[in-house]
This record gives structure tokens, C-alpha cells and sequence, in this order.
């Protein structure tokens, strides 16, 4: 049976995916309650939709950080895309070129850099990638890598910020899950010194890391930075401070810290403390138009999606992630509609209000 929205694409990636490699891409750390929490807080807010204000049909197209993308909806870095297909990040990056939107490439991708940009470029004359950065203690990596992602045409690195240690998760302890399958590597890991070329377990998430290496990345590139992974209002106002060029609202998709809160309720609080000085992209839960209207209400420019990419190409490849993109393009070109909005910038925050019980 054909999927017709995004949880239907999980179910079906889950029939296809080794269930080691399922686990891996849904589970979260410890009990999960973060994980839960980012889809169910969507839940608790209701649209309360304007009507009779003519408006036009929806245009869904918004600038992030001077790249335009087609629809307020870009792809968050995830790891290991070879667990789910063959074909890996090409066929993310063809899918999201072809899609209008923006790529978060991620450090601990299964294809190197450059040629995720070089796939990315075969369907569309100007595809906007990003880069996801681990920033490493070896610094001449941090800085090779950088390079990398500048010559490879990304256009802003992604810096994230809460993983100082790995996340417990049990699922993975459990599966004895703790490195790739034979025959698969970090490709932008190859140049890592201390192990293995290529091996995850060389990466070092080190809670030395602080803002003293943003300032450091600052100096040595021109390229815009997002934060990925500040959720407290107080760190994201030094962000803004330290000259921080947008924030990605993110609480790891519950994989990092267990009970940090859903990231649609922390939005607003963030949005109180950078008062509209940089642009703020959320994920986290986010699985239908329905969330995509409410976060931006919120005070997000864009949202991003983490699993239902992963699930697209558990199930069909560069086809599922169009797929999966697709749905959540319509689905939030009909949420807008029905709101009464003729695009993202129309919708304000009194379209949204919390209900004290689930619908
Ligand atoms: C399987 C998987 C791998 C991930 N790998 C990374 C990563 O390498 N770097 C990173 O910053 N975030 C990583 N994330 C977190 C995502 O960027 C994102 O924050 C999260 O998935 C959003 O939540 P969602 O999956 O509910 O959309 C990963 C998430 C998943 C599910
Ligand atoms: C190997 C991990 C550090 C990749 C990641 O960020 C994740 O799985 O959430």
C-alpha cells in the first residue's frame, strides 16, 4: 500500500530496514521521553485558523540566510545513510536539489562532501547545501574539514552544540550497536588522525569544546554559522552576541539529553531572547504541515526533519525522500490555506493556542 503521509512512510521503512539499523534511526536516549515529547507537544497546541481574508493561493518559498528554498521545510543532518539505501546521501541530496530545498549535510555522512554536492548538482543549477559540524579538539581536522565544505560549495556550517558526550541510548546497547557494518565508512573522516580511516569511533564529542572554537571558526571562515542545539534562552542570547548567524532549535531529535524539553514548547522562550535578531529554524517532531504552520507561529522561519527523511529512503530511495518532501509541502501549502494565509510570513502567533487536553 502507498503511503499518504509521513508516519505511513515509517511503518514501511521499518517492514524494509534491518531491525538494528530501525532502532538505530528511531530510538532516542534513555527512557525516550524527549523523543515522545517533541511529537506529542504538537499535539497540545490547536490551529485556530483566520477566515474570510481573500487570500491568494499559498507561495511557500522563504530566504535563509540569503539562499532561497522553495518551502519552509529544509533536511536536518543525519548520520549513516547507507544503513537505509544504497544509494546513501546521493540520493538525499538529489531529492532535496530537486525539491528546491536546502541539505544539511552531515559530518558523519556515508559520502564525502564533495560528492554529495556533485549529486546534488546534477538536478538542480544552484542546490544550497550545509555543512554539519562535530567540532573535533584536533583542530587542523576541524579546520580541513571546513575547507572541505567551503570548496564543496556548502554555503553555512552547522555547528552542533549539545552533544559534549554521546547520548545514551539503549536500543543500541541492547542491539550491540556501536559501529558501521563492514564495508561502510565516515567518508569525510578519511584524513581523522588516531584510528581506523573513515571509522565513527574516531569522532570525539568533547565537552572542552565552547564558545572559544566558534570564535575560532568565526576567524576562519567567511561562511555564515548556525547553532545547532542551544535551547536555553541564555545561551542563545550569546549566540546572538557572539555574532551567531541563526539558530537551529533543535534538541537532537531526544538523542542527546533525555527530558529536555520538546522543542515546539522551548521555540517560544528562544524567541524571547534573540528577539528577532537572527532567524530560527526548529526540528524535532515534526511530521506534519500542521507542525510546520505552528512552529513557524512560534517564531521559526523554517522547519527541519530529521527520521522522515531516513524513513522516505528506507522505503524507496531518492524517490521516498521526494515523496516524503512532497507530503509535507502540500500538506502545509492546505495548512496555510485553511488558516487563511497566503504564505509563511502571513502566519502570526495568535494562530496558535495550547489546549489543556490531547484532541
Ligand atoms: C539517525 C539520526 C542520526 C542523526 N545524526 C545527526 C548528526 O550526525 N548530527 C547532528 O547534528 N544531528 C543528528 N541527528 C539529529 C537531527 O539533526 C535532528 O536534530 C533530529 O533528527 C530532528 O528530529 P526528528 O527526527 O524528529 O525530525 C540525527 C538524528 C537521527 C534520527
Ligand atoms: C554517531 C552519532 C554521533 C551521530 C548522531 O548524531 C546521532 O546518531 O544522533
Amino acid at each position: 500500500m502507498d503511503p499518504v503521509n509521513v508516519r505511513e512512510f515509517e511503518a514501511l521503512a521499518r517492514e524494509r530496514l534491518d531491525p538494528v539499523h530501525y532502532d538505530y534511526f528511531a530510538g532516542a536516549a534513555q527512557d525516550e521521553i524527549t523523543v515522545r515529547a517533541n511529537e506529542s507537544a504538537f499535539v497540545r497546541l490547536a490551529l485556530v485558523p483566520r477566515v474570510l481574508r481573500g487570500a491568494a493561493a499559498p507561495a511557500l518559498d522563504v530566504t535563509l540566510l540569503g539562499a532561497d528554498a522553495s518551502m519552509p521545510i529544509v533536511l536536518s543532518p543525519t548520520a549513516f545513510h547507507r544503513l537505509a539505501h544504497p544509494d546513501a546521501e546521493r540520493a538525499t541530496a538529489r531529492a532535496a536539489a530537486a525539491a528546491g530545498t536546502i541539505m544539511i549535510a552531515a559530518m558523519l555522512s556515508t559520502v564525502a562532501i564533495e560528492d554529495i554536492a556533485a549529486e546534488a548538482g546534477k538536478v538542480a543549477a544552484d542546490p544550497t547545501l550545509w555543512f554539519q559540524l562535530y567540532v573535533q579538539p584536533d583542530l587542523g581536522f576541524t579546520e580541513a574539514i571546513v575547507r572541505r565544505a567551503e570548496a564543496a560549495g556548502c554555503r553555512a556550517l552547522v555547528v552542533t552544540v549539545d552533544s559534549p558526550a554521546l547520548g545514551r541510548h539503549e536500543r543500541n546497547d541492547r542491539n550491540a550497536f556501536h559501529d558501521l557494518p563492514a564495508g561502510m565508512r565516515c567518508e569525510n573522516l578519511r584524513e581523522l588522525r588516531g584510528g581506523e580511516p573513515g571509522s565513527v569511533r574516531q569522532v570525539v564529542l568533547s565537552p572542552e569544546i565552547s564558545w572559544r572554537h566558534l570564535d575560532r571558526l568565526r576567524e576562519i571562515t567567511p561562511l555564515p554559522i548556525v547553532l545547532k542545539g542551544a535551547l536555553h534562552p541564555l545561551d542563545a542570547r550569546l549566540a546572538v552576541e557572539r555574532g551567531i548567524d541563526a539558530l537551529l532549535v533543535s534538541n537532537h531529535g531526544g538523542r542527546q539529553l533525555d527530558t529536555m524539553p520538546a522543542t515546539i514548547d522551548q521555540l517560544p522562550f528562544v524567541a524571547e531572547a534573540v528577539e528577532g535578531r537572527v532567524p530560527l529554524l526548529l526540528d524535532g517532531g515534526v511530521r506534519r504541515g500542521t507542525d510546520v504552520v505552528k512552529a513557524l507561529a512560534l517564531g521559526a522561519r523554517a522547519v527541519a526533519v530529521g527520521r522522515p527523511v531516513l524513513w522516505g529512503l528506507a522505503a524507496d530511495g531518492e524517490a521516498g525522500v521526494t515523496r516524503v518532501l512532497e507530503m509535507l509541502r502540500a500538506e502545509t501549502a492546505h495548512t496555510l490555506t485553511l488558516c487563511g494565509c497566503d504564505g509563511p510570513s502571513a502566519v502570526t502567533r495568535d494562530l496558535v493556542r495550547e489546549v489543556r487536553c490531547c484532541h
